[in-house]
């Protein structure tokens, strides 16, 4: 991908001149391998041979801005109002980053108000405006606990302009959205508008995504708790698939563009026979064909397991009437219960009849609190978030780039999606795992 510097520049909206509660504690402050500071950049690339195909100095190399606390910042804290809004999808980990930022805005900042805004982008409009909620440390105390949003989410298309003159008439300097591709496209219409009001508003983003499929971050928050939960619907098709004659496991798992769930899933416990993703084409027929080989599979082992992203083999499906979600989104055939009939049939035409368990535990995987370790990335993810607000970061996301905190443009987290490379290292981990054949078909 070619990439300028001038394309990861973050916006500013001004000169930070507020000293920032940090300050002493950053005083001293060198980049180290643990620790960079504010005026150093991380690097975009991690491989000798991609810098040096770069060909130019390594001043000029593709770099992010790093996130964290700034000396100086641009908002009064005193004189700061915030406001919080979680929309799409839901992802275990939301309530983790809405507590983070609050906790970090009230004991550190001190900020004036932080109000948060119910069910999405819909909380921001004339017709929901008193539904707006003030957000204290009482508030958040213990939501890390429970899954969801205490805020809700919603999906939908919004006035850009009704929803900046909310933020206008609760005084809001800071707004940070907690959502994924749909939600910073959202983001940026409402910069656009307060832009051309010109108006001091910042809009920071936290990117969130299950499926992973956003850029520039090494793996999205509530992920790993994700794929976490899915291991266990594929290990109790393994099970039941394993006692039955003939048996077939097949599990279905979120993952509309992106693979991910579904590698990672299949990979914890190697249960699986074959993973099917959106990325890697597939035919069902023909002597290569995923029933020949399932059926191959069946008759040398007893059973076979089968994971499948529900955005795989689309292109099989029926596209007649495809319809979008209230966001654009496009509603997706059934690619699971698909696959179950075309086994079930094959099978039982090659005199091997089967015992098909079939799970599609949908938002069972994600509508659960975040685990240990995405909590912990969701509390700095959040940190991160309130020191961009604060130091006037705007259009920008907070990420984690190759173990780095960083600050990413919005535009460019919304450009291309995160995908499984079918030539890169996971693909082949799952191909070495499941022992699967690296290409369906001729
Ligand atoms: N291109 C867009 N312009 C403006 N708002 C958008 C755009 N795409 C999505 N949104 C809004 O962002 C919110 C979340 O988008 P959605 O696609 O549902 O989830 P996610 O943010 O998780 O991708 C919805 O309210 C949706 O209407
Ligand atoms: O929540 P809905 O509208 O049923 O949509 C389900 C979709 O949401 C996701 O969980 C995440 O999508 P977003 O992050 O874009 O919201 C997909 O994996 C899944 O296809
Ligand atoms: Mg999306």
């Amino acid at each position: 991908m070619t990439l300028e510097l001038d394309d990861l520049r973050v916006r500013s909206l001004g000169e930070c001149r507020y000293d920032s509660p940090f300050a002493e504690m950053l005083a001293t402050k060198r980049t180290s391998p643990h620790y960079v500071h504010e005026d150093d950049r991380v690097l975009v690339d991690d491989t000798v041979s991609i810098l040096l195909s770069r060909g130019v100095s390594i001043d000029e190399l593709p770099s992010l801005e790093t996130a964290g606390p700034r000396r100086k910042i641009y908002f009064d804290p005193a004189a700061t109002n915030v406001g919080i809004v979680t929309c799409g999808g839901l992802c275990p980990g939301l309530n983790d980053v809405i507590r983070g930022i609050v906790q970090e805005l009230t004991e550190h900042y001190h900020v004036a108000h932080i109000y948060g805004f119910r069910n999405g982008y819909a909380g921001l409009t004339r017709r929901h405006r008193e539904r707006v909620v003030e957000l204290d440390l009482h508030a958040v105390r213990d939501i890390n606990n429970d899954g969801g949003t205490i805020l809700g989410s919603s999906r939908g298309d919004q006035d850009p302009e009704d929803m900046v003159d909310t933020l206008v008439e609760l005084g809001i300097h800071v707004l940070f959205v907690i959502g994924g591709d749909g939600s910073m496209r959202g983001a940026m219409k409402l910069t656009k508008e307060i832009d051309a009001r010109g108006l001091d508003i910042a809009v920071v983003g936290v990117p969130k995504t299950i499926d992973n499929d956003l850029p520039f971050t090494d793996q999205s928050f509530g992920f790993q708790t994700a794929f976490a939960q899915a291991t266990e619907f594929i290990a109790s098709v393994f099970v039941e698939s394993q006692a039955a004659e003939n048996g077939v496991g097949i599990v279905k798992l979120m993952g509309r563009h992106s693979g991910f769930i579904a590698c990672y899933a299949a990979l914890s416990n190697n249960d699986a026979d074959f993973v099917l993703i959106p990325e890697v084409p597939f035919v069902l027929d023909g002597p290569n064909g995923v029933l020949r080989r399932v059926e191959d599979h069946v008759r040398r082992h007893g059973q076979v397991v089968v994971v499948v992203a529900e955005g795989a083999g689309q292109d099989l499906l029926e596209q007649e009437g495809r319809t979008t979600d209230a966001s654009g989104n496009t509603k997706l055939g059934d690619i699971g219960l698909f696959l179950k009939q075309k086994i079930t049939d094959h099978l039982t035409a090659v005199d091997l009849p089967p015992t098909v368990r079939y799970l599609d535990p949908s938002y069972a995987i994600r509508s659960v609190a975040a685990n240990a370790y995405d909590s912990v990335y969701c509390v700095r993810l959040a940190h991160a978030a309130v020191h961009a607000g604060m130091a006037g970061r705007t259009e920008t996301v907070v990420v984690r780039w190759r173990r780095r905190f960083v600050h990413v443009p919005m535009e460019l987290i919304t450009s291309h999606r995160n995908q499984v490379d079918p030539d890169g290292d996971l693909w082949m981990s799952v191909l070495e795992a499941t022992g699967q054949p690296a290409t369906f078909g001729a």
